[in-house]
C-alpha cells in the first residue's frame, strides 16, 4: 500500500518527507534509537539522488505487510525504513489511518515553500537546457569542423598538385559518371578531349625540370580558361597529358580543342570523341575514351599539332576543321 508520495526539490521537502518517514516508523513501534540511523541513510541516499537541489526526485513510503520502505526514482531505489512491531502487519484500518495521517501533515503548503520549489526548480530546468544548448553547439562545431576537413581531404585526394587541376584519379570517377548521365538524361552531349603536350621532353631537357613544371602550370591555365570552369572540367591525367570532359556536342568540342591548341601556340596533340543524345553508347565510358585515345594517335602519328576528332574518320578525315572554314563540319556526331 502507497502511503505517501512527494516530489523532494528543495531541502524543505526532504526534510518533511524524512520527518514523514520518521512518524511512519514510529506508528508502527520503531524506537528513536532504531529510527535515528535508518533516517540518516535514507537522508543520505536521497540526497545522493538529487533530493534538495532542484531535481524532480519523487519519493514514496510504502506499507507491504509489516515492512515500511522508502522509494524513489526512475530506477526503483528502495531502502527498508521500520517493520512493524512482533512482524504483525497493522489492520487494513490501521494502515488507512497512517496514511491519512500523513497526507494532514502536507495538507497546508507553506506559499513560501511552493515559491522556492517553483525558483530552485526553474532555475535548474534553465541551466540544463543552457549547458545542453551548450552542448549542441559543441557538436555542431565539431561536425562542422569535421565536415571541412573531410571536405578538403577529399579535394586534395582529388587535385593535381602542380597545376590545381583535377588528377587522374577523379577523371577515372567523373568519366564514366558522366558518360552514364549523358545515355540517361538523353539531351546532353559528352565529349572528351585528351590532349598531349608535344616535345614535351625537349622542353625538360633543354630547360630543365623546374622550367617544364612552369611549362605544365602555364599549359594547364590556357586549358582552364578555355573551358566553362562550372561546367566542364580539365584533368590532368599523365606527366604532360591532360584531359577535359566537356558537356557539348562534337562541332562545338573541335571549336574548343582549338581554341585550346590556339593557346598552347600549337604545341598540342588533341584526340575527341562524343557521345550524342541518342547514341547507345555501348561500350561504355572506355569506349569514348579509347575513341578519343586513337584520334590522338593519329594526331600525333601525322605530324603533331592539330585537333583530330574520332567522328571524323567515318568521313575518311581525321582532322577538325578550322571554325569558320569552307568546309562543312564532317564530324556532327558519332563516337567513332
Ligand atoms: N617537368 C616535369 N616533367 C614531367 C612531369 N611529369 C612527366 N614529365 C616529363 O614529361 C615528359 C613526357 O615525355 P614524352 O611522353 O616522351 O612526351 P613528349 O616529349 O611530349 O613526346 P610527344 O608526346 O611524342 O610529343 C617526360 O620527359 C617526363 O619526364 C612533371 O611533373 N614535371
Amino acid at each position: 500500500m502507497e502511503l505517501l508520495e512527494r516530489w523532494l526539490p528543495i531541502e524543505s521537502d526532504l526534510q518533511a518527507f524524512l520527518a514523514a518517514a520518521g512518524e511512519a516508523a514510529e506508528q508502527l513501534g520503531a524506537s528513536r534509537l532504531e529510527r535515528a540511523p535508518t533516517l540518516l541513510r535514507l537522508s543520505e541516499r536521497l540526497r545522493h539522488a538529487g533530493a534538495g537541489r532542484g531535481q524532480p526526485l519523487r519519493a514514496r513510503l510504502r506499507l507491504e505487510g509489516p515492512e515500511l520502505a522508502a522509494e524513489w526514482g526512475e530506477a526503483g531505489h528502495a531502502l527498508p525504513v521500520a517493520r512493524a512491531a512482533a512482524g504483525q502487519a497493522p489492520s487494513p484500518e490501521a494502515a488507512e489511518r497512517l496514511r491519512e495521517r500523513l497526507a494532514q501533515r502536507f495538507a497546508h503548503q507553506d506559499p513560501e515553500a511552493l515559491r522556492q520549489r517553483n525558483e530552485q526548480m526553474s532555475a535548474r530546468l534553465a541551466a540544463n537546457r543552457e549547458q545542453m544548448e551548450a552542448e549542441l553547439r559543441d557538436l555542431q562545431e565539431a561536425l562542422e569542423q569535421r565536415q571541412r576537413e573531410l571536405t578538403r581531404t577529399i579535394l586534395e585526394a582529388e587535385t593535381d598538385p602542380l597545376t590545381g587541376a583535377k588528377n587522374r584519379r577523379a577523371f577515372n570517377q567523373a568519366g564514366p559518371q558522366a558518360f552514364r548521365r549523358t545515355q540517361r538524361q538523353q539531351t546532353e552531349p559528352l565529349s572528351v578531349l585528351l590532349i598531349d603536350l608535344d616535345h614535351f621532353k625537349a622542353v625538360n631537357d633543354s630547360y630543365g625540370h623546374q622550367y617544364g613544371d612552369d611549362y605544365l602550370r602555364w599549359a594547364a591555365e590556357q586549358m582552364g580558361a578555355a573551358i566553362r570552369s562550372e561546367v566542364d572540367t580539365l584533368f590532368r591525367i599523365g606527366g604532360d597529358e591532360f584531359a577535359i570532359l566537356l558537356f557539348a556536342d562534337a562541332q562545338a568540342a573541335c571549336a574548343r580543342a582549338l581554341e585550346i591548341l590556339e593557346g598552347l601556340e600549337g604545341q598540342a596533340s588533341i584526340g575527341v570523341a562524343t557521345l550524342a543524345p541518342g547514341d547507345s553508347g555501348e561500350g561504355g565510358f572506355e569506349q569514348l575514351l579509347e575513341a578519343a585515345d586513337r584520334a590522338l594517335y593519329e594526331v600525333k602519328e601525322s605530324g603533331r599539332g592539330q585537333v583530330a576528332h574520332a567522328g571524323c574518320r567515318q568521313r575518311g578525315t581525321a582532322a577538325c576543321p578550322r571554325p569558320g572554314g569552307e568546309a562543312p563540319l564532317p564530324c556532327a556526331s558519332g563516337a567513332g
